[in-house]
């Protein structure tokens, strides 16, 4: 644990160590820091947090007196190793960049058949979930209580959930450096959901861009059926937060780099070896995403077509190998092959060649020469998580302003795209057109777009990138911790029995489905919307009792309301408050004028389409609302219908309409926006204050539902009609004109329930308390409450406890809210 004055801790997670080791004796290494890539995130943030790095040291070690000693060279530099050794090829060659990697990229699972049965999909499955226990094996080892967890990227897809599995009060984090694809292309990955489910449990996820955080938040409501909010994903009242946060370098290293003699005496040497020509550069790992066959094609059309160009501008390629033991790095190589022959026999001569390529890496000085010395930078990835190299090129090119251009699908295209040139790297012609108005562009526009980008890149380095994700992870915790710790065990019911009954004026605000329903077991249908037997008696007390005012404040429609509870003397407000009914049955309109329904017959058209093809699917209709239901359809079958329905809604008749729609676990309900439950029940207190001759102000609230995350405003809502003193109190900032609520903190009582997170005072696993909660309430002033109940029997077990203990309660989310 950490003490007083020490630096936090946190554990980098990765597939490769940040450094490079290189065995220089019996049991001594050679050890140096990998310059480029993600490593570059140590940056800064090893100054706030004792950092410690556990990935791959890049090789296999099998001996143990070799191991031993390679971790301790490595513990010099704040490292740790995974020894992955037979594991590494299945999990890393095979599912991580065999599977996981072209799927991330937008290229669908590889086409080929291998016909190796020990090289299976499953087999590499398995071989990435065992390293990813590996990985856990040694957090596990090296976790002292308080560290931050920080795993990188699509390597590491289960650690959020093996860690959590471990200990759930570790904290998470999880940043991908690749694009997270359309849900399109993810949902053909076999274990898609597992990976989801995973990830899920961090408490942080970050990526590179908004496209690639809407595409994973939307992947995850289509396919594993969670809610998307604007803060991130929420499960069963859980939220995992997500962020876009782009990764950025260290600029002052390359910028002091550019600056050394050695370099200086580098780029002097390129300069003079490529005199009276211009350059472009090229500076990629050899990877079917990089698009380097495409920067060829582009650059072979530029000289057809640019004779006068031919021996004035050379295209220098750094290609640096990697992952060669994957079948298409192979092949990408034959091919970028093939087109460099072919460009250099086409255009070159005995004097000059204009592709210059190399299969190799170059150290980080010569490569920095390389950047500063550059006319244009030409990056063509067909996709791309960021893009380092376009960052490093703006920060070597304070000499000479060259130009980037860059594809519009890296991730750096939206942070450098206004100092760039953008291309769609598919289009030759126009990677063509990017080159020739590259080596073209007039100096002032080079320095407009050069001032630009660097100005970006000076501000939005590595080190400010890993700290904003670590004080995000930091507050996503503490936040919650916080609900956690904020969650009471139980109702405080004595208190809310013995307040009730010593009250003038009580308030009873319910929800509808979820809350008063019967549970879900005793239910037939998920639609099936009845009062919950065991109210009728109790709500019939609490309605008649003068003293008190009961509201059922619902999403449902008027039909289905008046149908429950047409006998009771009670206030009805359907459609989150459209129609308001009072105790002698009348009902009064709040639908605006101009409320705009066009979308109702498209929706219908959707609906009928799917219950067309779901046997045993239906749908309702009510005013403002058309609801769809699968809950008699084949379990698997009608689940994945309701996705494709709501993909087609949501392209299509709902893609510019103000509705809302609310998934229920067999349902799908479409419904004209309303306003949520907060901002409507100012309005409906006055009108039902209007209407009902108030003597006396409200000095009690109870207020509870099992509501969707936005009508939670209407907890807040009363919190902030509290009067601090005893004064009668005004609230006429939310259209009330009389007096009418005299409420103090402790005769307010908000209870959520089934929900994690949730802006209520209180919270219950599950409606039967709430149950329980009104028949005592009903009860207490037919008694005399000093001798009401007994502690024991306020603290009773609940009613849905079977004798063996098991609780038999409605689970969290297996009804609609409304
Ligand atoms: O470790 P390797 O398998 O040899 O691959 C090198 C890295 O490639 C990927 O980099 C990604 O991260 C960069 C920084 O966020 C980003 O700019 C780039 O677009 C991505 O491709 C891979 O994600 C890393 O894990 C690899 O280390
Ligand atoms: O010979 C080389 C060429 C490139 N790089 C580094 O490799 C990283 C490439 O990162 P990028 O995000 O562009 O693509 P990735 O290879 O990670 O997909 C950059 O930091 C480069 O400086 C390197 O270390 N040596």
């Amino acid at each position: 644990m950490m003490s007083y004055g020490e630096r936090p801790r946190l554990l980098v997670v990765a597939n490769r160590l940040p450094v490079s080791s290189k065995k220089t004796g019996e049991n001594s290494w050679f050890m140096e820091m990998s310059p480029g890539g993600k490593f570059n995130l140590l940056g800064g943030v090893t100054d706030q947090y004792d950092t410690k790095w556990i990935g791959w040291p890049g090789f296999d070690v099998y001996n143990e007196v070799e191991k031993t000693a390679l971790s301790k060279a490595l513990a010099e530099m704040n490292c740790i190793p995974v020894f992955l050794n037979e594991v590494f090829d299945q999990y890393y060659n095979g599912y991580s960049n065999g599977i996981l990697w072209p799927i991330l990229h937008h290229m669908g699972l590889p086409q080929e058949y291998h016909h190796d049965a020990s090289k299976t999909f499953q087999t590499q499955y398995d071989a990435y979930k065992k390293a990813n226990r590996m990985f856990l094996d040694v957090v596990i080892e090296n976790y002292e209580e308080g560290d931050t967890i920080w795993c990188q990227d699509y390597h590491l897809m289960f650690l959020p959930q093996y860690l959590k599995e471990y200990n759930n009060k570790i904290k998470v984090g999880w940043f991908l450096h690749s694009p997270f694809p359309s849900s399109e292309v993810y949902k053909t990955l076999p274990s898609r959901s597992e990976l989801l489910h995973s990830v899920l449990r961090a408490d942080l996820l970050g990526f590179h861009t908004y496209d690639f955080a809407r595409h994973f938040v939307s992947t995850c409501t289509q396919i594993i059926g969670v809610e998307g909010t604007h803060e991130g994903v929420m499960d069963q009242g859980r939220l995992t937060r997500v962020v876009v946060l782009p990764m950025g370098i260290d600029p002052d290293r390359f910028i002091s780099t550019c600056k050394l003699p050695e370099v200086i005496e580098q780029m002097n040497e390129l300069k003079e070896k490529f005199s009276g020509k211009k350059v472009i550069l090229g500076v990629d790992r050899l990877d079917m995403i990089k698009g380097i066959p495409q920067k060829y094609l582009g650059f072979e059309k530029f000289l057809e077509e640019n004779p006068d160009w031919r021996d004035k501008v050379v295209l220098v390629q750094i290609a640096v190998p990697t992952r060669n033991a994957v079948p298409e790095y192979q092949k990408v190589k034959d091919q970028v092959h093939g087109l460099v022959g072919r460009i250099n026999g086409r255009f070159g001569s005995v004097s000059s060649l204009p592709v210059h390529h190399m299969d190799c890496s170059v150290p980080s000085n010569y490569l920095c020469a390389l950047y500063a010395t550059a006319d244009v930078l030409l990056v063509t990835s067909l996709r791309d998580g960021l893009n380092l190299v376009s960052h490093e090129f703006v920060a070597c090119q304070e000499g000479k302003r060259g130009v980037l251009v860059l594809s519009e699908f890296a991730g750096a295209g939206q942070s450098l795209g206004a100092g760039a040139i953008l291309v769609n790297p598919w289009n030759v012609t126009e990677v063509s057109s990017a080159i020739k108005e590259a080596l073209t562009m007039p100096a002032e526009e080079r320095e407009e777009k050069h001032r630009v980008n660097f100005q970006y890149v000076i501000t939005h380095s590595a080190e400010k990138w890993g700290g904003d994700f670590l004080s995000e992870l930091n507050e996503a915790f503490a936040e919650s911790e916080m609900k956690i710790r904020s969650i009471p065990h139980e109702l405080p019911q004595q208190d809310m029995i013995q307040r009730y009954y010593q009250s003038n004026h009580r308030l009873i605000v319910l929800g509808f489905c979820g809350t008063l329903t019967e549970p879900m077991n005793s239910r037939i249908k998920e639609m099936d919307f009845k009062l919950n037997p065991e109210l009728k008696g109790t709500l019939k007390a609490l309605c008649n009792d003068p003293k008190t005012t009961v509201l059922i404040l619902s999403r449902g429609g008027r039909n289905i309301l008046d149908k429950v509870f047409g006998e009771y003397k009670i206030w009805l407000a359907a459609e989150n408050g459209m129609f308001l009914r009072d105790p002698t049955g009348e009902w009064v309109t709040n639908m605006p004028e101009n409320m705009n329904l066009d979308w109702v017959d498209g929706v219908k058209n959707v609906f009928k389409y799917f219950t067309d093809r779901t046997p045993r699917s239906f749908f309702e209709a009510s005013e403002t609302s058309l609801i769809w239901s699968h809950e008699y359809a084949e379990d698997k079958f009608g689940k994945t219908q309701a996705r494709d329905m709501l993909q087609h809604l949501r392209a299509g008749p709902i893609s510019n309409a103000s509705v809302d729609v609310v998934r229920g676990n067999h349902s799908i309900e479409v419904q004209a926006m309303s306003e949520t439950k907060g901002a409507a029940i100012g309005r409906i207190l006055g009108e039902m204050m209007n209407k009902i001759s108030m003597t006396t102000p409200i000095d009690y609230v109870l207020c509870s539902g099992y509501l969707l995350e936005k009508d939670e405003d209407i907890y807040t809502f009363f919190e902030s009609e509290i009067v601090p003193s005893k004064s009668f109190h005004s609230i006429k900032k939310k259209q009330i004109s009389q007096n009418v609520l005299d409420l103090k903190k402790e005769n307010y009582f908000p209870v959520a329930i089934g929900q994690g997170r949730t802006k209520a005072r209180y919270v219950t696993d599950s409606s039967q308390d709430v149950v329980d909660l009104l028949h005592k309430l009903a009860a207490a002033d037919t008694t005399t409450m000093a001798n009401t109940f007994s502690d024991s029997e306020l603290h009773q077990p609940r009613s849905g406890n079977t004798p063996d203990g098991k609780d038999q309660r409605e689970p969290r989310g297996q009804t609609l809210r409304c």
